[in-house]
């Protein structure tokens, strides 16, 4: 019996081509592998045999599949014994011999039925010997040296690839499955099913999944921009709609599928719901439209101060990791999982930014995500918002005034042209970027021209939101949606009298009242012209109030106008 190893390793080497380790060792390496395994033939093994030292998802293939060929009948017995039989002897395996074989359970323990030590021996995984293809098959040519005492020819030949319908590697994926060939395919799949529940494409197991496969995650909703409608017909704009490519999503939103959260209707229809439903329906509103953006921020930025905060958010100057640009984010405090309105809220600003796109006098908008439930908006990073300016101890003069009004008139103009008005022109708002002036703050955006005549002004697909009551035009106190475009044109003016008065404006009382009787107080320092023209932006009649564009062609911006031009 001493023997034996060497016997096992000669036999080995020549049925295992060109593999020489002892399979039990290569049983985890081989897996997947195309090329022919070593002989395993030899009938049955008893199910409950465990391979001692095989890792435990080893130790269950290997018990199933010993299930498996515990039900296979040989097509003849007597070939099957004379087959173990001329194998052990060609192996020098004996009973009550020492060696490899003897380490295993079934070592020496024979009946007529069940004989097959090579069977755990030799046995890898991933390779199952079908039914009769074992023994009768020679191969071709095959005489190769058994062993001492054998006779060429007399040994069972390990099955050829052909003879075995799974003599292919495991599929990892549903590539594996296509890419085998046709006529084996259904085979694989069947195989598939038997090893570990795997399914073909396309069925489902409830509870189950496919092993190896990962799922594929569904891309997030694309919510509709209230805004982009009305810019469609705006000469000059492209029809942002024909340039998307529709996904599936898309096409489920459109047909009613998919969820609009600026679809008044439905948000109706919600509150009329169950209370569990209409929760359900939020948080897939928001799963879907928020995707699997978590920790981006952390990611992809360094945060390195806070620049200051609002009543709807918090603004961090932060570097983005990569490209080492300074941006502000915008933290939208709002959790946006609560409710529809929230979410229509937060996403009105980056849809205004977004409907609007780059303009020299409006801050630059980057883009935007959702992240543990809260927006937010990467946007260029300002020096200064004019409130602070002011705060650290600056003035205004004339001459830089009539420069920030030149600026914001012209991002005013490029709003309302296209249809919107911002609603919370502020000292606040306007920021100072290098030398120049550029209005911020778009989460009051508001559509000014509506197509609902009952409602003039506002559309009623856009939430409209107050913006600071000090710079609040008198038309709005007394809820006139009619000239929004105007009562922007109001605040602007409110702004440079308060910056040129380098005074606050009054929050409430008979100030808050004169300033809307154009009750202005003069502007001392500042010339007539300048006062002329602040008193035209805060006539108390929108009517009366000159446009952003009328507002350019002012003399006041003579030079401003030719140094735009040149
Ligand atoms: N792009 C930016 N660069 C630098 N600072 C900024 C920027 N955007 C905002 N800030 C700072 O953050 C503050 C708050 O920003 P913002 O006004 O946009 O927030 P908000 O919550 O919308 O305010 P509001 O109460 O007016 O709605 C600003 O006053 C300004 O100081």
């Amino acid at each position: 019996m001493s023997q034996s190893p060497f016997k096992l390793k000669t036999i080995r080497s020549m049925f295992s081509f060109g593999s020489s380790q002892p399979s039990q060792e290569k049983g985890s390496q081989d897996r997947g592998r195309l090329s022919p395994k070593p002989i395993r033939c030899l009938g049955v093994v008893d199910p409950g045999t465990t391979v001692p030292g095989a890792p435990g998802k080893l130790q269950r293939k290997k018990r199933s599949l010993n299930l498996a060929l515990s039900q296979v009948t040989l097509g003849s017995p007597v070939e099957g014994l004379a087959a173990s039989s001329s194998f052990q002897q060609a192996s020098g395996q004996q009973s009550d011999g020492a060696g490899p074989m003897e380490s295993h359970p079934t070592a020496g323990t024979q009946n007529n039925m069940s004989v097959s030590q090579s069977q755990d021996f030799f046995c890898t995984p991933d390779f199952v010997t079908p039914n009769d293809a074992q023994l009768k098959i020679p191969a071709p040519g095959f005489n190769g040296f058994a062993g001492p005492g054998v006779p060429p020819g007399s040994l069972a030949h390990p099955p050829t690839r052909d003879f075995t319908p799974l003599g292919c590697k495991r599929p990892r994926s549903v590539f594996d499955v296509l890419m085998c060939p046709e006529n084996r395919r259904s085979q694989l799949q069947a195989y598939s099913q038997e090893l570990d529940g795997y399914r073909p494409p396309g069925t489902r197991v409830k509870g189950g999944g496919l092993k190896g496969i990962k799922p594929i995650p569904k891309s997030p909703l694309c919510v509709k921009n209230p805004f982009k409608g009305q810019l469609a017909n705006i000469p000059g704009n492209v029809q942002q709609e024909d340039l998307l490519m529709k996904s599936d999503d898309e096409k489920d939103a459109e047909q009613g599928k998919g969820q609009d959260v600026f679809d008044e209707p439905q948000l109706v229809k919600r509150k009329r719901g169950g209370d569990a439903k209409r929760k359900r329906r939020k948080r897939k509103m928001f799963t879907s439209i928020s995707g699997m953006n978590n920790g981006r921020y952390r990611s992809d930025f360094k945060e390195v101060q806070k620049l200051g905060y609002g009543s709807f958010s918090t603004v961090f100057r932060c570097i983005h990791r990569l490209d080492g640009t300074q941006y502000a984010i915008k933290h939208v405090k709002k959790n946006l999982s609560t409710s529809n309105a929230d979410i229509a809220q937060a996403l009105q600003e980056v849809q205004a930014y977004s409907a609007l796109g780059p303009h020299p006098c409006l801050l630059t908008y980057h883009t935007s995500w959702i992240e543990n439930s809260r927006l937010y908006i990467q946007l260029e990073l300002s020096d200064c918002c004019l409130t602070d300016y002011t705060k650290q101890g600056k003035t205004f003069d004339e001459e830089e005034l009539n420069w920030m009004l030149w600026s914001s008139l012209q991002a005013l103009h490029h709003m309302h042209a296209s249809g919107l008005a911002h609603m919370d022109v502020k000292p606040d708002n306007i920021h100072v970027v290098g030398n120049k002036y550029k209005i911020g703050d778009l989460g009051t955006c508001t559509k000014c021209v509506s197509e609902d005549a009952d409602q003039p002004g506002v559309s009623p697909h856009c939430l409209y939101r107050e913006g600071d009551a000090r710079y609040m035009a008198p038309e709005l106190l007394n809820d006139n949606l009619g000239h929004l475009d105007k009562s922007d044109i109001w605040s602007l003016g409110a702004t440079a009298y308060e910056l040129a008065r380098k005074c606050p404006l009054p929050m409430k009382g008979d100030n808050y009242r004169e300033i809307r009787e154009e009750n202005l107080a003069a502007i001392p320092s500042f010339s007539d012209t300048f006062f002329e023209l602040i008193t035209r932006m805060m006539r108390r009649d929108p009517a009366e109030r000159p446009s952003a564009a009328q507002l350019m062609q002012h003399r006041i911006f003579d030079h401003m106008r030719a140094s735009n031009h040149s």
